[in-house]
């Protein structure tokens, strides 16, 4: 029997595999077709023998470089963005050829940061990829780089693979880079070795990764380890190597580093914790303050002294306690202009004066971290 904590590869039902820009393009600015096809060939395969793959594919902006004219990566958003126009649609015409050949058709899916926090489109998302699936299509998953603005965007695609398979209840993920693995040093560095197996990611704390990724690529491999932390806190393992090595890591093989999950920590609350950008401040009395403290209360009006900030129900905010520290953070179920007159007031009372739907909590527990419980060391966030 094999008893490699790799075993889950193979007898993974459903995986997520993610593939960076610099394995996907040519120093050119175009695409690396060979490279694509190479990719398809090993996904089909896994599809074919009954698998299901969720392919999160990063390489709009960079295979749009080449047709949009430039040379190199541009820094400002609106060129980005047309830069991932004119790249996405050529990324999904060579996937839907090359998956073709195979007889298996592609299914687009360009999701925002939103679609992985705001639990309806959350919902929505999960249904319809979980559709494109059960019809044997294999779904081809990128940001929405056309749409996004700077401050919600993921920017780098391993977080978004790691949000995903948590979305999908993935087996597996599998993020594919142009280096084999974590190692102890960044590889450029002469004497750097692979680690092949990381069952705590405390172990791995000290190693020294850059942020900085290749010439197309964005993040490094603080992104790659943020993702991993995320699907492995989500239950998910992890296999982190290069896109030459996707049929081995699939296969279970000693390829690339290999994270073991860790627990069953919502993906939706990590991200609430660390990689959404809070929109306001809610400032806690006591009383209100214990009780969010205490882990397992919901947020009512009654406690809110004050609403700092402009936001949208459904936005993420901060709690702040008397003392002015930030407790928490959640997303809260009112705009900014309709609290200040809920506040200090019970649900009863709310109720009978305002109507039905004024009784529901500010924010719900479920909807609620506590600051420094996640798990989500600070000093890994993107760049
Ligand atoms: N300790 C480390 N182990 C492995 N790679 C590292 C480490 N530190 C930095 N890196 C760099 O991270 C890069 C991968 O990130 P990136 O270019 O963003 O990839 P992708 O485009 O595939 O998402 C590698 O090329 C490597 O140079
Ligand atoms: N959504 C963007 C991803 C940007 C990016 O460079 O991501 P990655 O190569 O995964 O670090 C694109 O398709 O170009």
């Amino acid at each position: 029997m094999n008893t490699s904590p790799r075993s889950v590869l193979p007898a993974a039902r459903r995986v997520v595999v993610k593939i960076g820009s610099s394995s996907l393009t040519r120093p050119d600015g175009h695409l690396d077709v060979v490279a694509l096809r190479a990719l398809v060939d090993v996904l089909a395969e896994r599809r074919r023998a009954g698998g299901e793959v969720v392919l999160v594919t990063s390489g709009a902006v960079a295979a749009g470089i080449g047709p949009a004219g430039l040379v190199s990566r541009p820094k400002d958003l609106a060129t980005v963005q047309a830069c991932a126009m004119l790249g996405q649609g050529q990324l999904v015409a060579r996937y839907t050829e090359a998956f073709a050949e195979h007889g298996i058709g592609v299914g687009q899916a360009l999701l925002t940061a939103e679609d992985t926090v705001r639990r309806a489109r959350y919902r929505n998302a999960q249904r319809s990829l979980d559709k494109l699936l059960a019809l044997g299509v294999v779904p081809v998953v990128n940001e929405n780089d056309a749409v996004t603005v700077d401050e919600l965007r993921f920017g780098d695609n391993d977080r978004l693979a790691a949000l995903v398979s948590h979305l999908v209840r993935a087996d597996a993920m599998v993020l594919l880079t142009d280096v084999d693995g974590l190692h102890d040093a960044p590889p450029s560095r002469p004497g750097a070795r692979r680690i092949p197996l990381v069952t705590d990611l405390a172990d791995v704390a000290g190693v020294e990764v850059t942020a900085r990724g290749s010439s197309v690529g964005t993040g490094g491999m603080v992104t790659k380890l943020e993702s991993v932390r995320i699907a492995t806190s989500a239950g998910v393992p992890v296999v982190l190597t290069a896109a030459r090595n996707v049929r081995a890591a699939l296969a279970g093989e000693d390829v690339g580093t290999f994270f073991t999950a860790q627990g069953r920590t919502t993906a939706r609350r990590l991200w609430i914790a660390h990689a959404a950008r809070t929109e306001g401040r809610l400032h806690l009395d006591d009383g209100a303050t214990r009780a969010v403290l205490g882990g397992r209360a919901s947020l009512l009006p009654a406690g809110i002294t004050r609403v700092e900030g402009s936001f949208d129900a459904g936005d993420p905010v901060e709690l702040v306690a008397p003392d002015g520290g930030v407790v928490a953070r959640g997303l809260v179920a009112y705009d900014a202009t309709e609290l200040p007159g809920l506040l200090g007031r019970s649900t009863f009372d709310l109720r009978d004066d305002l109507g039905e739907g004024y009784d529901r909590e500010v924010i719900h527990r479920d909807d609620l971290v506590l600051d420094g419980r996640t798990g989500l060391s600070s000093s890994a966030s993107a760049s």
